[in-house]
């Protein structure tokens, strides 16, 4: 660890926070425009910040087109690898191209134009990718939706995106079970408000789907004889590449927008600079397209540093084993991967002396990098043990779309000592603040609320789809002048920041952000449910598991078997309207919720008690005896 990187480093942030003009305005060098910026940043709206305007870009030029001028047409872009689809393929940059232009085509033949959504409701396939760049390439905006989500999300995201186009595949393939997309999107569409005017299906051979009027077959439109490859469409660099949905409290899912240039110029930055990979390296980032990790990490910033990104369609263990992760480092010549500590607990369960480790070599990977939930130190100390590389955990947020906190990976390694529990300091452009309920800065060690003061650095939501007061009521209104980032941790005497969960009740399960409120309202529909709470408790693999709590109607009384049955329907519930992703596997059936006066149900103190922790229960409380008589069944599992 040399202390010049460090020294480079915390100048760099420093820069970074005190002319980020002038550091932004450097970094914009890093890609292509059309026309440069006039304005790196223009603050005249705040709250609402603008970066780069003024400036004319294409990502998808960016991403592909540049790379081909620039001599890197032969070399690959993407390798698919897909264990459970028993197959395997290779993209060279010239070769993703030519797919994606098509694509853009075929999109721009059915009336697709700037600005105009696309939803993509994809397994992790090749297509879900070309289909994603393909939009950028024509300068509409795409919304691709989990491929875990049950039909209600689906069409939740599709009548707030109103698309005019859906492109989605006949099946998605996991390990136990073929699993019907396109049944899933007509459902959706049913349901939605808002019907497409299209939808682009790929067959699959594991499945094939039955096309309605409104269908076209993926691989009848891509012909060469049917499509005229599109050109690129220069847009504003403040105009929206995609929208990407997330959790909220509420059952009604947040469009995180995100723009243009900012977040080429932040992740182009944060490939080289954070996660150290160079121009023609390989590099591994086993999430889903379905999350931002995925938008980020498997598709835009390798490919806009002219890196080759692999799209893994499968799980780390089970696909034939835990071994696959290492297979694929072998094989592909990984120097970086990146994946979420549930991974690597799944891996550490199956395999907990590593051994499978030891049939593969290993020697291109430099590092590790994990994210999407809480590292905990025991995975991260067994993963570090085994691999012999950093292990590099980071922290940001669908929101942010690039690390907030990380330690950088240099030439030698990681830049800062790395301390367990902690994804090291502020990333360039953070200005990472620890508040108490006042708005006040706490002292280092202290626990409060982990805000970003304003304005954030390119890259992250500008706003919210449609919805600029939602924006503000739901990160810019608890302290003027920052962003409340919804997660709560401290900052030690040497800045390293410490996110220690949610404040709000957002559950993480595996990674996946999931909202509380969402699978209430499908509890909730149930006819015998008076009401319901669900919290989100620890779990050994998965970090968090969602856990449900009902009150029955008045009237409704079940012996044992009747209690089981429902419990059963409950769990089948929330699998149908929120989708098997939730993984709810246990439900009570108990007398009442513990509440405040004002009605406020304490799932906190709950989530305490389930937790095995000391429960912090409000002076509001209205009958203490409620929670008394909960507290056997939240603490005994
Ligand atoms: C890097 C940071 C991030 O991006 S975090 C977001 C992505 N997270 C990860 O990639 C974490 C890695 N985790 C995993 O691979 C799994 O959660 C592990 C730990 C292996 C556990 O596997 P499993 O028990 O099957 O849980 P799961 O969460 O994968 O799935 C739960 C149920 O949902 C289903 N599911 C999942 N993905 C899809 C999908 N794309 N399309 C359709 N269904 C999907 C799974 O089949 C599973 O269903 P079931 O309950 O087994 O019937």
């Amino acid at each position: 660890m040399s202390t010049d990187a460090q020294e480079n480093y915390r100048d760099t942030v420093a820069q970074s926070l005190a002319d980020p003009r002038a550091f932004w305005g450097e970094a914009a060098g890093l890609i292509d425009w059309i026309t440069p910026p006039t304005q790196v940043l223009d603050e005249t709206n705040p709250p609402f910040y603008r970066w780069f305007t003024g400036g004319r870009l294409n990502v998808c030029y960016n991403a592909l087109d540049r790379h081909v001028v620039h001599g890197r047409a032969d070399q690959v872009a993407l390798i698919y690898d897909s264990p459970v689809a028993g197959s395997k393929a290779r993209y060279t940059y010239a070769q993703l191209l030519d797919l994606v232009a098509r694509f853009a085509g075929v999109l721009r033949d059915l009336g697709v134009t700037q600005g105009d959504r696309v939803v993509i409701y994809m397994p992790m396939v090749p297509e879900a990718v070309i289909a994603m760049l393909a939009c950028a390439r024509i300068g509409a905006v795409h919304s691709v939706v989990f491929g875990g989500f049950a039909p209600a999300e689906l069409a939740a995201r599709i009548e707030d995106a109103a698309p005019r186009v859906v492109v989605c595949a006949s099946c998605g393939v996991e390990p136990s079970r073929v699993v019907p997309y396109k049944p899933m999107l007509d459902e959706a569409i049913e349901r939605s408000a808002h019907k497409p005017e299209h939808c682009v299906v790929l067959q699959r051979e594991q499945l094939t789907a039955e096309l309605g009027e409104r269908d076209l077959d993926w691989k009848q439109v891509m012909h060469p004889d049917a499509v005229a490859p599109a050109e690129v469409v220069p847009v504003e660099a403040t105009h929206p590449l995609y929208v990407l949905y997330t959790s909220g409290t509420t059952g009604k899912p947040k469009g995180i927008v995100r723009d243009s240039a900012g977040y080429a110029v932040a992740l182009r930055w944060s490939m080289t600079n954070l996660y150290g990979v160079q121009p023609g390296e390989t590099w591994l980032c086993g999430s889903d397209v379905g999350w931002v990790v995925g938008h980020s990490y498997i598709v835009y910033a390798p490919l806009l540093a002219g890196a080759t990104t692999i799209l893994f369609e499968g799980k780390p263990v089970g696909t034939p084993d835990a071994g696959v992760y290492w297979r694929m480092i072998q094989e592909h010549g990984v120097v970086a991967a990146f994946t979420a500590p549930t991974a690597i607990r799944a891996i550490k369960k199956q395999d907990p002396r590593g051994e499978l480790i030891g049939d593969y070599d290993l020697a291109p990977l430099r590092a590790l990098f994990l994210a999407g939930e809480r590292l905990d130190p025991d995975t991260w100390r067994w993963a570090t043990e085994h691999l012999g590389v950093p292990v590099i955990d980071n922290w940001w947020q669908t929101e942010t779309g690039w690390p907030i906190a990380i330690n950088p990976l240099g030439p030698d390694g990681a830049t800062f000592e790395i301390k367990p529990g902690s994804p090291t300091l502020p990333t360039a452009g953070y200005d990472v603040q620890v508040l108490d309920e006042k708005g006040e800065p706490v002292p280092a060690g202290t626990e409060g609320a982990i805000c970003l003061r304003l304005p954030l650095p390119p890259g992250t939501l500008p706003t919210l789809w449609q919805d600029d007061e939602r924006y503000v009521s739901s990160y810019l209104s608890t302290f003027e002048g920052y962003y409340l980032s919804g997660d709560g941790g401290f900052v030690d005497e040497d800045g390293y920041v410490y996110v220690m969960g949610r404040t709000d009740d957002v559950l993480n399960v595996a990674g996946h952000r999931l909202s509380t409120g969402s699978l209430e309202e499908a509890l909730a529909g149930h006819p015998s449910v008076a009401e319901c709470a669900v919290i989100g408790v620890s779990d050994a693999l998965k970090g968090q598991v969602p856990r449900a709590l009902v009150v029955l109607k008045a009237g409704i009384e079940l012996d044992d078997a009747g209690r089981e049955q429902l419990q059963a329907e409950l769990v089948q519930r929330v699998r149908a309207e929120v989708g098997a992703v939730a993984a709810l596997r246990q439900v009570d059936v108990v007398d009442a919720l513990p509440k405040t006066r004002s009605g406020k149900i304490l799932r906190k103190t709950m989530r305490q008690l389930a937790d095995g922790q000391e429960a912090m229960v409000p002076s509001t409380i209205e009958d203490r005896s409620v929670l008394d008589a909960l507290e056997q069944v939240l603490r005994g599992r």
